[in-house]
């Protein structure tokens, strides 16, 4: 997803600082350059007839092939999470046909963004047609462009590296292995250097997590749903190098939501999270609302619900603690006068 456009415009010197192993690159090809803060556009424009045929290529096909070299480097060197710059989607159709109101929406990385909405009205569906890096070849007929580009259809199929993890509702696993010989295997294929280190962080944050904690031995077919997802949720926060990380409803799998959040959102990713939870949703820079299949509306977050937040949770850790007691079998007591007061008619 390098843009050739922007490589022709570059200096030889901008190009080698931003992406240091073109040096090979450079050397590999003939290109006589006198100074290397001219653009490649610059450079074959000044080629001589000669020094054009030992080149052999012309302007477009150079920053092609470059475009590319660069793309499989960053591949090899897993530097996937630079890569997406900007997510954007661009208007579909509602379930009754209906062109959504709105253009483009741009998501930068290091956003992070709720869609809400009623059951049934979509939400699931934005997030598969971001993962399908759709092309109006999905029933709402929306596209999706990286970094303002057609993404290459190869992010649909490769298994490793991908360009979207998503964190579904339902997870299950279905390899009969271990915990620990789960997250070797996945880190093993990562190719990182400090495998056990990381292996033993993963294992910790999903145990925190996780409700009921589990041992390094226990077969992941056993884990119960909520313990399953905080592994799930560690492993991807710490291990992918995907840039997109798409969440489904977090807050029915038992976990802690707010912790599971924070892992999540590494700085370069762009985070979107379907929710009703109106923590997490106001967690959002931003809020999508959908209905009826389509995108309705884009909201940024106030200052003013991002202090509603505090208050809820507030009330969110009463319910927790509620829930806590109910589980180990205590008898709960009234919370307080004040909260008796309020109307719930
Ligand atoms: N624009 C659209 N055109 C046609 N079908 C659509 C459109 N948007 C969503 N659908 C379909 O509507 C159904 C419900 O959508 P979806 O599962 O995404 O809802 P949801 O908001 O995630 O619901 P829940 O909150 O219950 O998880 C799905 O079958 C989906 O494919």
């Amino acid at each position: 997803m390098i843009n050739k456009d922007k490589l022709k415009n570059s200096s030889i010197n901008d190009i080698l600082d931003e992406y240091p192993y073109t040096e090979s690159f450079f050397e590999g090809q003939k290109l006589e350059v006198d100074d290397a803060d001219k653009s490649l556009r610059e450079i074959f424009a000044d080629l001589t007839v000669e020094e054009m045929e030992d080149v052999v290529f012309d302007v477009d096909q150079f920053a092609a092939s470059l475009a590319s070299h660069i793309r499989n480097m960053q591949e090899f060197l897993g530097e996937n999470d630079s890569i997406v710059g900007t997510l954007s989607i661009l208007a579909g159709k509602d379930k009754d046909g209906i062109r959504e109101n709105y253009d483009k929406l741009d998501i930068k990385s290091g956003e992070i963004i709720s869609i809400v909405g009623p059951t049934g009205s979509g939400k699931s569906r934005l997030l598969a047609d971001i993962e399908w890096t759709a092309q109006g070849d999905t029933p709402t007929e929306r596209k999706i462009l990286i970094n303002d580009e057609v993404p290459d259809k190869k992010w649909r199929f490769t298994g490793g590296k991908k360009l979207v993890a998503q964190l579904s509702q339902n997870m299950n696993f279905v390899m009969d292995l271990s915990v620990m010989e789960f997250l070797n295997l996945h880190a093993e294929s990562r190719l990182i250097d400090n495998q056990e280190d990381v292996v033993e962080r993963i294992f910790k944050e999903a145990n925190q997590l996780a409700g009921e904690q589990f041992s390094r031995e226990a077969q992941i077919t056993s884990l119960s749903g909520g313990q399953s997802r905080a592994l799930m949720i560690a492993d991807t926060a710490i291990l992918s190098s995907s840039p997109i990380i798409l969440i489904d409803e977090i807050e029915n799998a038992g976990i802690n939501r707010e912790k599971a959040l924070e892992l999540l959102v590494g700085e370069e990713k762009v985070v979107l999270m379907a929710t009703h939870d109106p923590i997490l949703a106001l967690m959002g820079d931003k809020r999508i609302i959908i209905n009826n299949g389509g995108i309705k509306d884009i909201i940024d977050t106030t200052g003013e619900e991002k202090e509603l937040m505090q208050e809820l949770k507030v009330l969110d850790k009463v319910l927790t603690d509620l829930r806590e007691d109910l589980r180990y079998g205590k008898n709960l007591s009234k919370i307080s006068d004040e909260l008796a007061e309020v109307k719930t008619a």
